[in-house]
């Protein structure tokens, strides 16, 4: 069986995080396994508590599950500090970690810090250049590049700067962007794809992120092609968000379904 690793936080609603990653890995198959870099109190409505897990003990996950279990591919989400960001882009070199996808997450839906902002530069110059694909949104493309997007061609121009820290491919997400449809991009250093569907009416996106993420992750550890794997996570999160719960009184989660049945 296929194996896939997720190294992210704890949401207690189940929602996103390392919840939605295991479903997600679940749902498509593959075996999933976890390293809880920290664990947030966290519902549909906003997050109410953060607690960091040591740095040490991070590291100690990681090493109990590669000296044991290779993983076909990585998952990478909340990382909340820099000491925890310098101990993950080790331990990626240390183990020589494949198909590693980076989520960028720093924000949550509601407005919580899940990752200190004195720790923005870390990721930029030890864990961007560490991963094989990253996937920021577009508040985390600005953020990264410094720049405003606003269009398409800005989502391009965040790419190219964003693959010029090392990484060698990027996609930036267009969830946010003010338009119908939902086009995320692919830049390889050459050439770009798109990836559009209709945009879903809906307030249930908690965890859209964190499942596309875990599903090309997923597709990368399945054996598809970088371009095959987006394109099925994007089949993949469209179906999650269709089908999204109306669970809680905030935004609700996504939904994870078993192809298999
Ligand atoms: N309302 C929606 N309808 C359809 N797809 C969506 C919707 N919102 C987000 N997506 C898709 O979900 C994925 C996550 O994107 P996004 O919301 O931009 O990221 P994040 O959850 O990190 O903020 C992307 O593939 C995006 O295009
Ligand atoms: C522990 C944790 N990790 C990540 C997210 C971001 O979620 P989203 O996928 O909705 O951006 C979150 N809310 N909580």
């Amino acid at each position: 069986m296929k194996t896939g690793l997720t190294i992210a936080g704890s949401d207690s609603s189940g929602g996103a995080g390392i919840q939605a990653d295991l479903k997600t890995f679940s749902a498509l198959g593959v075996y999933g396994m976890s390293v809880i870099t920290a664990i947030t109190a966290q519902n549909t409505v906003g997050v109410q508590a953060v607690e960091e897990v040591s740095g040490n003990m991070v590291g100690q996950q990681i090493d109990a599950i590669f000296q044991d279990i290779p993983a076909d591919a990585v998952k990478i989400g909340m990382v909340s500090s820099a000491n925890i960001i310098q101990v993950i882009a080790d331990k990626v070199k240390q183990y020589n970690m494949k198909h590693v996808v980076l989520d960028t997450v720093m924000i949550s839906k509601s407005g919580c810090h899940l990752l200190k902002p004195e720790a923005i530069e870390a990721l930029k110059k030890y864990l961007i250049p560490s991963a094989y694909i990253v996937t920021p949104n577009i508040f985390e493309a600005e953020v990264l590049t410094e720049m405003k997007i606003r269009t398409i061609e800005d989502m391009q121009s965040a790419a190219r700067k964003i693959y010029e820290m090392g990484v060698p491919y990027v996609v930036v997400k267009g969830g946010h962007l003010e338009q119908q449809d939902c086009v995320d991009i692919l830049y390889d250093g050459s050439d770009f794809r798109y990836y559009s569907t209709n945009r879903i009416d809906t307030k249930n996106t908690h965890g859209t992120g964190c499942t596309f993420s875990a599903a090309i992750a997923s597709h990368l550890a399945l054996g598809k092609s970088v371009e095959d794997s987006i394109d099925a996570a994007k089949q993949y999160i469209t179906k999650a968000i269709e089908k999204s719960l109306s669970l809680g009184n905030g935004v609700g989660p996504t939904h994870h379904f078993h192809e298999f049945y």
